[in-house]
């Protein structure tokens, strides 16, 4: 796994860098334009030689001085490049300001009042060195020319860019305005302009940021492409705040699930679903295909009577045993073997239901709450948050989060006014620690959070986008698979986060025209996939 920064502690690891005496800013700026010029030529590789022309835009901070760095070493490389800086050159930060003079002694600086479309669309290249992560407020005056970077990305395809006969956009750092931490975009007054720039290609340094994988982030990102600038005293800094990133889940270990050689089926575990009453079980039965796939030795699905014949018609290795209300449930769960549950899938938001997981959550097994085993508590949440413990794993989508967390989804859906903003890692940890439980918040940007801090981001976008997961029943399925990982003795923290990969993981292997029941059948190629 890797790990996410946010602006301060890129600002730490760097300060860290800088005391200790093994490099200055100065050779970091010169290192981040080496980067991002070394990047432009491995993804565009036909835009070295020949007269290509490139136009370089550079704001007011240390952004801008990566972007001076970088219009120097373009012209190195014989591109014919046009700077223009946004503010005033006599207050540029000291660095940013050494970078700019030494691009004076060979080139111009106009202002960017003088940039106009047309210098935009007949470029070959055209740089983003305006904001990078010290963006701290909208800035408006820049909206329409946001507004034309993203015609030249959204109009002609991240592959195709110049090569259309149209400029190839390169962000340094991030693509400006969006804000670094929580990946939202600086709003605008005016609806008619764009909070933010696009871009095809992100050069990012040293690791990636939060905001590349949040909100709107990914999708003006392009692609990121992270450049090391040797920060190697990083290592003495993470050891104090480790606990304070966030990590990015990459792939896993296939040790990970190896079964034992030796184990029978109840060394992995034996899961419960719990499924609603007839006309509602297939939701259920996903859970419960998904938890045996994953590798739970045992897997029962718990029905009331009057939904027996429907799920016995169509149960094979999912076994079925009847449960009739909260005393039901009580009385199977004495048996010990029942080691995970699963409830909320098809379960319904009658009073039932709420009997049902407080009966379940008193049973102090390791449990996944899913869809209406949560909307069931949007009038009582805090009766919820008394019961829940640590063994449990809730699934929330971004409506049963609102439902649950008001307050914390209504900050998370503010605008950002000033930087960092709010982010969704924040809304998750924030969540986890007012449950007392692992919270998985979903999405394309699914973020779990335990609550002692631990933080990660399941990521399905950029190489790993899964568009078709969003289809009926998809969540059922990955509910099914953290509890078949919580049988076979995963903490709830590695079971979110493992069920969430593998999840993307199955959609990706299907591709298009995904439905839910084919995700858990894609689970047996993506292990052998992964050497398995
Ligand atoms: N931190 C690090 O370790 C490194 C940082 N580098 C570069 O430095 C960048 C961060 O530099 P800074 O912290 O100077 O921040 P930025 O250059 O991203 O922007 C901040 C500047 O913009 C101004 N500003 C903020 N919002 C504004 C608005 N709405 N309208 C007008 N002006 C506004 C601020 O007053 C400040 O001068 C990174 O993104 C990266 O490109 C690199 O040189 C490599 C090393
Ligand atoms: N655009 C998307 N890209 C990737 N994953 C997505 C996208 N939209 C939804 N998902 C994932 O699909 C699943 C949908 O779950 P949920 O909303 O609970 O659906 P359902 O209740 O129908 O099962 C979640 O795991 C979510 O992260
Ligand atoms: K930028």
């Amino acid at each position: 796994m890797t790990e996410l920064l946010t602006a301060a502690q890129m600002r730490a690891i760097e300060q860290a860098a800088i005391e200790s005496g093994e490099v200055t800013g100065l050779e970091l700026m010169e290192r981040a334009g080496q980067g991002v010029v070394e990047a432009i030529f491995e993804e565009w590789p036909e835009l070295e030689g020949g007269d290509r022309k490139a136009v370089v835009l550079c704001g007011p901070g240390n952004n801008g001085g990566d972007g001076f760095v970088v219009a120097r070493l373009l012209k190195e490389r014989g591109c014919e490049v046009e700077v223009f800086l946004y503010g005033d050159a006599d207050k540029l930060p000291p660095n940013a300001k050494a970078n700019y003079e030494r691009w004076s002694e060979t080139g111009r600086v106009a202002p960017l009042s003088e940039y106009t479309r047309g210098e935009g669309w007949g470029c070959d290249l055209l740089v983003d060195a305006l904001f990078g992560t010290g963006l701290s407020r909208p800035s408006p005056d820049l909206g329409n020319l946001y507004w034309n970077m993203e015609d030249m990305v959204d109009g002609f395809g991240i592959e195709f860019g110049h090569k259309r006969g149209r400029p190839a956009i390169v962000a340094v750092d991030f693509p400006s305005g969006i804000c670094s931490d929580s990946g939202k975009e600086f709003p605008h007054e005016d609806a008619h302009y764009r909070f933010a720039a696009s871009a095809h290609l992100t050069v990012s340094f040293h690791q990636s940021k939060q905001g590349h994988f949040l909100s709107e982030g990914a999708e003006l990102c392009g692609k990121v492409v992270v450049k090391d600038i040797g920060l190697s005293e990083e290592k003495e800094w993470r050891k104090d705040n480790w606990k304070a990133l966030t990590k990015l889940i990459g792939r896993l270990h296939p040790n990970w699930f190896r079964k034992d050689q030796d184990g029978h089926k109840y060394h992995h575990g034996h899961a419960l679903v719990l499924s609603g009453s007839h006309g509602s079980t297939g939701a259920a039965r996903l859970a419960a295909r998904g938890a045996l796939r994953i590798g739970a030795g045992l897997v029962t699905l718990g029905s009331p009577r009057s939904a027996m014949l429907e799920n016995a018609a169509n149960l094979t290795a999912v076994m079925l045993k009847q449960i009739d209300g909260a005393l039901g449930l009580t009385e199977v769960l004495e048996d010990m073997r029942f080691n995970a549950i699963c409830l909320g899938p098809g379960l319904g938001i009658r009073a039932d239901t709420q009997a049902l997981v407080l009966t379940a959550l008193k049973a102090n097994r390791p449990t996944v709450l899913d869809a209406d085993a949560l909307t069931r508590f949007s009038a009582n949440p805090d009766v919820l948050f008394g019961l829940l413990h640590k063994d449990c794993v809730i699934t929330p989508h971004g409506g049963e989060f609102t439902k649950l967390f008001p307050d914390i989804a209504e900050k998370l859906a503010a605008p950002a006014v000033t930087g960092p903003a709010y982010s969704k890692v924040d809304a998750t940890r924030e969540a986890a620690a007012r449950a007392g439980c692992v919270v998985l918040f979903k999405g394309p940007d699914t973020v779990i959070a335990d609550p002692d801090g631990r933080c990660s981001i399941n990521s399905a976008q950029y190489d790993r986008a899964a568009p078709w997961l969003a289809t009926a029943g998809s969540g059922d399925v990955l509910a099914g698979f953290i509890s078949g990982l919580l049988a076979r003795g995963f903490s709830p923290m590695q079971a979110a986060e493992t069920g969430a990969w593998l999840h993307v993981e199955c959609a990706r292997k299907f591709g298009p025209g995904l439905i839910a029941e084919d995700l858990a059948e894609q689970l047996p190629a993506v292990f052998r996939d992964l050497g398995l």
